[in-house]
């Protein structure tokens, strides 16, 4: 696309937002601030490098056999170079334990060591890229429908020798980037069918979290995540919404909002306000569900809309961290990555566009007329032409460029794995 064009666009939309009071400069310079926390697991369909050979398990699912999914570690390294190299601004890496450098061999998930994550970090420096990092309860051989909440003790321990140890590597990946690294808990554990222990589980895997998190570290953050439900563990989640609410308020820690853990009327957005009053930061596992957590690829849905336009208006930018959280086998993976980064960034974008001091002006003087009026014009404003200003500052493709930058890329790397 001709630059000109995109730049003579722009100058048009930056007049009409003046005109209603927003400074598009501003916003841009916000927008370079905003940092997307990317998901390992979409490159290979959450297979990781723990060399076991075993399935995915524990309620998670990938639907798809899309040809030239990463098959190795310097596989999903250069696909992700390469997605990021299609999205504008800088954003960090979420790994996964199973994602480790083990060298093949198989390491289990209570010997995990700092060692095996030297590389991730070496390779962090060298492409500018933060890391955060993620327990890994799935998928093993002790996984089962229970991990921190099992009764067995020896079980129970062993993954909460995994969960220590995760924070320790943790640790250590945030003091050697000099930014903390965030390390999300999400454990599987439920019931498929009806259980009269709900509440034994629930000590089980609160007396768990206290141990993981008895040990204070300075480089590195907590988030907890809970979950409505997996399948194959329909009836009951250990870890609830109300079990991680209720934990990470009383221990002021971070929660994790995966918008696609909750009933499917249930407003993520809404919950903005309310949790960032008890607890200091949220992380977000942006995901797009369809009836179900089936972990579609984000798009810019009124739902995304909502959550970024309501952490906007809480002035909270700044107290949440972003990371997205898809898995889609079923389509080009690195097309995947492009297409929900951009979403995301496009809803932060028109959340941070919006004249939100008339907006409030008018609802201090009950204007709900002009309140409405003007929320129902912000979606007609060229928000777009803004967006297309960033790519091109940030020197990547404008708008759907980039769909053939995607499809070279298949054509010289993924079709011949
Ligand atoms: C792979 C992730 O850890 C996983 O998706 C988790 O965050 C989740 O959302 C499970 O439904
Ligand atoms: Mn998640």
């Amino acid at each position: 696309m001709k630059t000109e064009l995109v730049t003579k666009a722009y100058e048009v939309a930056k007049e009409r937002y003046a005109a209603i009071g927003v400074d598009t400069e501003k916003v841009l310079e916000q927008m370079q601030n905003f940092h997307l926390s990317m998901h390992c697991w979409q490159a290979d369909d959450v297979a990781g490098f723990e060399n076991q050979g075993g399935s995915l398990t524990g309620g998670i699912q990938v639907n798809g056999n899309y040809p030239g999914k990463a098959r190795n570690i310097d596989e999903l390294r250069t696909d992700i170079l390469y997605a990021k190299s299609l999205i504008p601004g800088t954003h960090r890496l979420n790994l996964h334990e199973i994602y480790g450098d083990f060298g093949g061999k198989y390491v289990d998930r209570d010997q995990c060591e700092v060692e095996h994550f030297q590389s991730w970090i070496d390779w962090g420096k060298e492409n500018n890229t933060l890391l955060d990092f993620n327990s890994t309860s799935f998928s093993h051989a002790k996984s089962g429908d229970l991990s921190l909440a099992n009764p067995d003790k020896g079980i129970r321990d062993f993954w909460i020798e995994h969960s220590k140890r995760c924070r320790a590597i943790s640790e250590a990946i945030g003091k050697a980037q000099g930014d903390p690294c965030i390390m999300n808990t999400w454990v599987h554990d439920g019931s498929k069918d009806l259980t009269v222990n709900r509440l034994m589980y629930r000590e089980l895997l609160k007396d768990s979290l206290d141990q993981i998190f008895a040990q204070k570290y300075d480089n590195m953050k907590d988030c907890v995540e809970s979950k409505v439900f997996g399948i194959g563990l329909e009836s009951y989640t250990v870890g609830s919404n109300d079990f991680y609410t209720a934990y990470a308020a009383k221990n002021n820690m971070m929660i994790t909002l995966d918008t696609g853990h909750f009933h499917p009327t249930e407003s993520v957005a809404d919950k903005v306000s309310a949790m960032l009053l008890f607890v200091p930061e949220l992380m977000l596992h942006v995901s797009r569900p369809v009836r179900w957590d089936s972990d579609h690829v984000t798009i810019m849905d009124d739902p995304t809309m909502d959550l970024f336009s309501e952490i906007v208006r809480a002035g909270a930018l700044d107290r949440v961290h972003y990371g997205l959280d898809y898995f889609d086998g079923t389509l080009n993976r690195i097309g995947a990555y492009v297409i929900g980064s951009r979403a995301a960034q496009k809803c932060m974008l028109r959340a941070l566009l919006e004249p939100l001091a008339t907006l409030r002006k008018y609802e201090l003087e009950d204007k709900k007329f002009q309140r409405l009026a003007l929320l129902e014009e912000c979606k007609n404003m060229p928000w777009n032409a803004v967006y297309d200003e960033f790519c091109v500052r940030n020197n990547v493709p404008v708008g759907e460029e980039y769909l053939a930058a995607v499809e070279k890329y298949e054509a010289e790397v993924t079709s011949k794995r």
